[in-house]
């Protein structure tokens, strides 16, 4: 057994960094496991090349390091994982890489984590022993891919968005998009730059918004009640796009701002594909029906053979396959039992860092919550030994 300093943080994403920096400026040391072999692998490793954040800047900046004056408003992905390695730097954060935790287990008697590590470089495992656990592994943890009937037929290249990097690989093939959240709308537009016949599977309703109606609705979220912020950026949007209705892409009744801070689904927020849809360069269908080898058959009852598919139907947390008392915070999906604003707080030292579905606004809101009770609870337990 190893004694740790503190605070053990599980995965080096914004969550873990910005958590263990939070903590750092109330001097609590904490030592942060990675599994890959670099911090913001997400970022790094698992998203498309023409990535860039949705939000503006002053949205997305992490505790205690603001993006230089020079920063675009919004950030392409190369600059943002630039500022990733520059937080780490400043902060002299150490996180271990090429550790994956797998698993951590509350020890009654020692009121302690007993947090199994192991080295995938030597293989070796070690056992550490933390006051307080950190939950950052993110809620995109893993790629999630729905079990289609007849999907195993189906003979082509089936990717899922984290693995997409660009529409190069797929030109010429008729590609079919499962999804329509920010990933699958923004694949699908790519896919058609690059010569792709591509085809997106839109099955709820969903809204569509742009980057300024958002930047907007978020400032008047700051003075304004969300039913008016919502009513105002919809009426915006018909503006701007009018009936969608007719391409096969309904509106949901809730509002977006009401949606995303009720359910964490976030509004498309549109980088050229509706005018792509409108076109008719880009074709919508309802949900799948059947897939008979190429052949695809939809809700509505139309057909269309592809090459290949991508699934853009989002991510799981894997939170639960380590965390082996996870019913102290989590529920069965690995995501946090308590609502929104309380859903960072578990028991026994137990914390989730980044599990609003609120993205980097969110992640900032954490670590400084998780960093200030981690602070007050650790005060008193040393304040009573003295
Ligand atoms: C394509 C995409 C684009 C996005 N764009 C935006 C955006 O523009 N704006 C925004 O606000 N949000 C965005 N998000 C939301 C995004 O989830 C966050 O921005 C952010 O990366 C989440 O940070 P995190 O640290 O919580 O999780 P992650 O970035 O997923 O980091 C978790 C880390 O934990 C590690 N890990 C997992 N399990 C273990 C284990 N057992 N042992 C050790 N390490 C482990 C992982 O390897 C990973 O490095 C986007 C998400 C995706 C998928
Ligand atoms: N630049 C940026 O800022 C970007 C941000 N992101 C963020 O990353 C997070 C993940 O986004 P994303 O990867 O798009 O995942 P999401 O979870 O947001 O979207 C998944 C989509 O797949 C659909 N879906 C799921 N199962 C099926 C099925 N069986 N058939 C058809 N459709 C299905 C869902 O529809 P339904 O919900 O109706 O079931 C939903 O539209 C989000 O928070 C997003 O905003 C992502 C990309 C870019
Ligand atoms: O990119 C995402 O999915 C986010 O969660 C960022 C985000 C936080 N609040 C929002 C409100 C509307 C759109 C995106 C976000």
């Amino acid at each position: 057994m190893l004694e740790l300093p503190v605070v053990a943080i599980v995965g080096a994403g914004p969550s873990g960094l910005a958590t263990a920096v939070s903590l750092q400026q109330l001097s609590i040391p904490s030592i942060i496991f990675e599994k890959e072999n670099c911090c913001a692998s997400l970022w790094k490793n698992r998203s498309y090349d023409r990535l860039k954040l949705h939000l503006a800047k002053e949205f997305c900046s992490l505790p205690y390091f603001r993006f230089p004056t020079s920063t675009p408003k919004y950030i392409p992905k190369q600059t943002f994982i630039k500022y990733m390695d520059a937080y780490v730097a400043k902060f002299k954060l150490k996180p271990l890489y090429c550790r994956f935790v797998q698993s951590a287990t509350f020890n009654t008697s020692l009121k302690k984590w007993a947090v199994e590590v192991k080295n995938t470089t030597t293989n070796k495992i070690d056992v550490y022993n933390a006051q307080f656990l950190i939950i950052a592994s993110g809620e995109n943890s893993e790629g999630f891919i729905p079990d289609l009937h007849g999907l195993d037929s189906f003979p082509g290249e089936i990717i899922h968005s984290s693995h997409y990097k660009s529409g190069d690989h797929f030109h010429g093939k008729r590609a079919l998009v499962v999804g329509c959240g920010n990933s699958g709308m923004e694949i699908a537009y790519d896919l058609n730059n690059n010569g792709v016949d591509s085809s997106i599977v839109v099955k709820n309703p969903v809204h569509i918004l742009n980057e300024e109606l958002v930047y907007v609705g978020m400032k008047l979220l700051k003075f304004f009640p969300f039913g008016l912020v919502d009513r105002l950026v919809m009426f915006l949007a018909r503006i701007k796009y009018g009936d969608l209705s007719k391409y096969g892409l309904r509106r949901p009744e809730k509002g977006p701002f009401i949606l995303k801070a009720r359910t964490g689904r976030s509004p498309v927020i549109d980088v050229g594909t509706i005018d792509k849809i409108k076109k008719g360069e880009i074709k919508v269908f309802p949900g799948l029906a059947k897939i008979q080898g190429n052949h695809v058959t939809f809700e509505n009852g139309e057909e269309k053979d592809f090459d290949t598919m991508v699934f853009a139907t989002g991510y799981r947390s894997t939170a639960n396959e380590w965390l082996k008392d996870f019913y102290y915070v989590l529920n069965e999906e690995g995501m946090p039992k308590a609502k929104f604003p309380n859903h960072w707080k578990g028991e026994n030292g137990l914390y989730c860092a980044g599990f609003s579905s609120r993205g980097l606004v969110g992640i900032s809101m954490d670590a400084d919550a998780i960093a200030d009770d981690i602070f007050n609870n650790y005060m008193v337990e040393n304040v009573k030994e003295l």
